[in-house]
């Protein structure tokens, strides 16, 4: 009896320390099922319906998290408070807030369909540090930043550094390489690197042969609607084609191709972006609408790849500095800043000058 208690005890302490629960949570997440980070049991509302909500939170007074962003448009938080688009937010459960009602106050694409009722109330936030990791853990799921508070059972617990094993970049390891001619050089190699907690795998095009200067480097964030179905509304697909050729006639370079779709947030949250880009917001606004950061990309993964392709010092092709900055903090040289601009459209020109304008890039 004594054994059992104590293996048992030994494998809860195993499932909370064990860093491949982030993906469990995630994965707890998108099924619609609670999870507890660092005690604060919390139930997704993009993935919740009105059973579950139920089951998980019976007097309906455990509250609804959102992030700050999102509430500066409900007027629940001003300018100030949103320096941080993702400081998390707490509102009281009125009566009146249920399934569908939270799901319009998480998500701003309803807003001009269907107004918001109100009055809200916010309440201090409990744990602050939870209720943040709670919110970020909603972007690396790729869901809407938005919970309900509640005491139903979790499915998974885990805790703030659980989720920090997950986005640690030196858990990233060179997998495999091999020859992989592509358009506009054809002596490429490619080599996939991959960590133990996500099945994001990134890659490394290698073009041209080493030569002794340091290489013309390109990193370039995952955009599916860019780069396979050629999106006009961004610059990526010519950017990433571009970027081939001026790597191959700088002599030799190396293309990141990193899988942070949507500068960090995912595909769906993107287009959720797109949606509000179609009712006139920017490429900025949407995303601190939706909650996020204007960009929630780590470029840590990036300094990793470079140092494990033997890389400390680079020519690195953008307009972007926190890409720049990204690679320094993290122990990757920039010696030089190559821009990397191409010709707008009629599709992207208001999105290019939104970067100019108000991310600081260098055009
Ligand atoms: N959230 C969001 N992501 C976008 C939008 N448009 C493009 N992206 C994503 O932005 C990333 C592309 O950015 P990059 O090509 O690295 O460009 P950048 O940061 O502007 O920097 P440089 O091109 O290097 O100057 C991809 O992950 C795209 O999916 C948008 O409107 N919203
Ligand atoms: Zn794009």
């Amino acid at each position: 009896m004594a054994e059992t208690l104590r293996s048992r005890a030994d494998n809860d302490r195993v499932r909370v320390l064990n860093p491949r629960s982030a993906a469990r949570a995630v994965d707890a997440l998108r099924r619609g099922w609670p999870i507890a980070i660092d005690g604060l049991t919390v139930l997704a509302v993009e993935t919740a319906d009105a059973d579950r909500l139920a089951a998980f939170d019976p007097p309906a007074s455990g509250g609804v998290l959102i992030s700050s962003g999102r509430a500066v448009t409900l007027k629940l938080a001003n300018q100030l408070e949103a320096a941080d688009p993702t400081a998390p937010v707490l509102i009281d459960r009125a009566p009146w807030i249920d399934f569908a009602a939270a799901t319009a106050l998480a998500d701003p694409q309803f807003d001009l369909a269907t107004p918001l009722k109100g009055p809200f109330r916010t309440l201090p936030v409990p744990h602050p540090h939870a209720a943040s990791a709670a919110l970020r853990l909603a972007r690396i799921a790729g869901l809407l930043p938005a919970f309900f508070l509640g005491t139903g059972e979790p499915e998974v617990a885990i805790t703030l550094a659980d989720i920090d094993a997950h986005e640690d970049a030196t858990r990233l390891t060179l997998a495999t390489r091999a020859r992989l001619p592509v358009e506009g050089a054809d002596d490429a190699e490619i080599v996939a690197f991959r960590s133990p907690e996500s099945a994001d795998e990134h890659i490394a095009l290698l073009i041209g042969q080493p030569n002794g200067e340091p290489p013309l480097v390109r990193l370039h964030s995952e955009c599916l609607t860019g780069d396979v179905l050629g999106s006009l509304k961004c610059d990526c697909g010519p950017q990433l084609h571009a970027a081939i050729r001026a790597i191959r006639d700088s002599g030799w370079g190396i293309l990141l191709y990193l899988r942070q779709e949507g500068r960090g947030i995912g595909l769906v949250n993107k287009l959720r972006a797109y949606a509000l880009q179609d009712q006139g917001f920017d490429t900025v606004d949407a995303n601190t609408r939706l909650g996020f950061a204007v960009d929630a990309r780590d470029f840590g993964v990036a300094a990793r790849m470079l140092t494990l392709l033997g890389q400390d010092r680079v020519r690195l092709l953008t307009n972007n500095p926190a890409k720049v900055a990204g690679l320094e903090a993290t122990g990757v040289r920039v010696i030089e800043r190559v821009p990397h601009h191409l010709p707008p459209n009629p599709h992207n020109a208001r999105y290019l000058a939104t970067k100019r304008d108000r991310t600081g890039h260098q055009f």
